[in-house]
């Protein structure tokens, strides 16, 4: 949008002093950690002291209905956005939702919507109130599960030969899980806290979490007829019933997808390659080279690397001839076709 961006940071970005910064933006974006994001957000309220009287005033915290209402003591038009993932290493937040809370918009309204446009969300409107209440269950119960999975892990796998132990009887709900709870290990460990700690609807929901394990737990344990059919109908029946017959269905289809994809992505012969030309026709050039080595591919998929390159995986059969792969790798570079990134084996 050729917007410039600035700010203030205390352990980074000092340049500006908060005054300075409010008097010299437009729109102003808290993004600090959850837990102190009111206390921030209090303290550029007296600070700006009437100054906002003409701007935008936005956060990104993961919980909404704090931070909008302490937006709401200035003067300035508050709009509360979440937007449900890390930021992505693409440029914009293509395919992914945010959640936009409308709470005093006026004359900022075009701007909003232009700006809510670049960044190519799915953007989907709530009031902070039913955001937190919603994010309860989206966050805090996903993210709470997963965290006491890795505790059960830690306890439990060491007697059955440890994570790597296991590994190999994985099956595709357990690489899901476990993708999710590294994820969760591997991120900053304040939001998960905050997460569960700041959003007032996580403990009801965390009641009833611990209630349906308390009763699985005692119905396993019970062991009998009686208990099997009991666990069936109120984990089993009763929410199928709830979901219905066509949401199953995509779910279900959905992990299926999701197996098959991981199963590709096991597959130990493949080449990964960078295509740097984004131009129609390039993916065909690149397939052009197994077709004319008589290379019978598996899978193709895009992804991105690590870094955030846009990276082709082609996924060839084991029992491939080693020689034209080599001779196949060789050209797509000699070619200017594309770099191989990655081919292992
Ligand atoms: N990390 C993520 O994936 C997502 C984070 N968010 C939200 O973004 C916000 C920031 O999260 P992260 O970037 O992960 O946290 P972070 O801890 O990496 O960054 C927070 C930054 O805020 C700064 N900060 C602390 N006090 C400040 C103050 N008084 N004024 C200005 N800056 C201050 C810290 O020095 C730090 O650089 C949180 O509200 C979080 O809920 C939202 C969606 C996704
Ligand atoms: O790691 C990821 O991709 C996440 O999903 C992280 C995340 C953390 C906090 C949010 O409020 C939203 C997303």
């Amino acid at each position: 949008m050729g917007l410039h961006v600035f700010g203030h940071d205390p352990s980074g970005d000092t340049a500006l002093s908060e005054r300075a910064l409010i008097e010299a933006v437009d729109v102003l974006i808290f993004c600090a950690p959850i837990r102190q994001t009111p206390a921030v957000i209090s303290h550029y309220v007296a600070q700006a002291a009437g100054i906002e009287r003409e701007q935008l005033w936005l956060d990104i915290t993961s919980i909404k209905a704090v931070p909008v209402a302490v937006m709401l003591t200035s003067q300035a038009e508050v709009v509360g956005l979440h937007p449900m993932s890390a930021a992505p290493k693409a440029a914009t937040l293509r395919g992914r939702s945010m959640v936009v809370c409308e709470a005093r918009l006026d004359k900022w309204r075009p701007w909003l919507e232009d700006f809510l446009a670049a960044t190519e969300a799915d953007c989907v409107r709530a009031d902070a109130e039913q955001h937190d209440r919603i994010m309860a269950l989206v966050q805090g119960m996903v993210h709470a599960t997963h965290m006491a999975q890795g505790a059960v892990l830690r306890e439990l796998a060491p007697a059955v030969g440890d994570l790597d132990g296991i590994r190999p009887f994985s099956s595709v709900g357990y690489e899901l899980d476990v993708a999710v709870t590294r994820r969760i290990l591997a991120s900053n460990p304040a939001i998960y806290q905050d997460i569960q700690f700041e959003n007032p609807h996580v403990a009801p929901m965390l009641e009833r979490l611990a209630a349906h394990l308390d009763t699985l737990r005692d119905l396993v344990r019970q062991g009998d007829d009686e208990a099997r059919d009991r666990m069936r109908e109120t984990l089993l029946e009763q929410s199928r019933a709830y979901v219905g017959e066509q949401a199953i269905a995509e779910g279900s289809y959905a992990f299926e997808r999701l197996g098959y994809l991981l199963a590709d992505l096991h597959e130990p012969r493949y080449i990964s390659v960078f295509l740097p030309v984004d131009r129609p026709g390039s993916l065909r050039a690149l397939l052009s080279v197994f077709e004319q080595r008589g290379i019978n591919l598996d899978s193709i998929h895009s992804s991105r690397s690590a870094d955030g390159d846009l990276l082709f995986r082609i996924g060839v059969s084991r029992d491939g001839d080693t020689l034209a792969l080599r001779s196949a790798m060789s050209a797509i570079e000699a070619e200017g076709i594309g770099r191989v990134v990655d081919a292992p084996g």
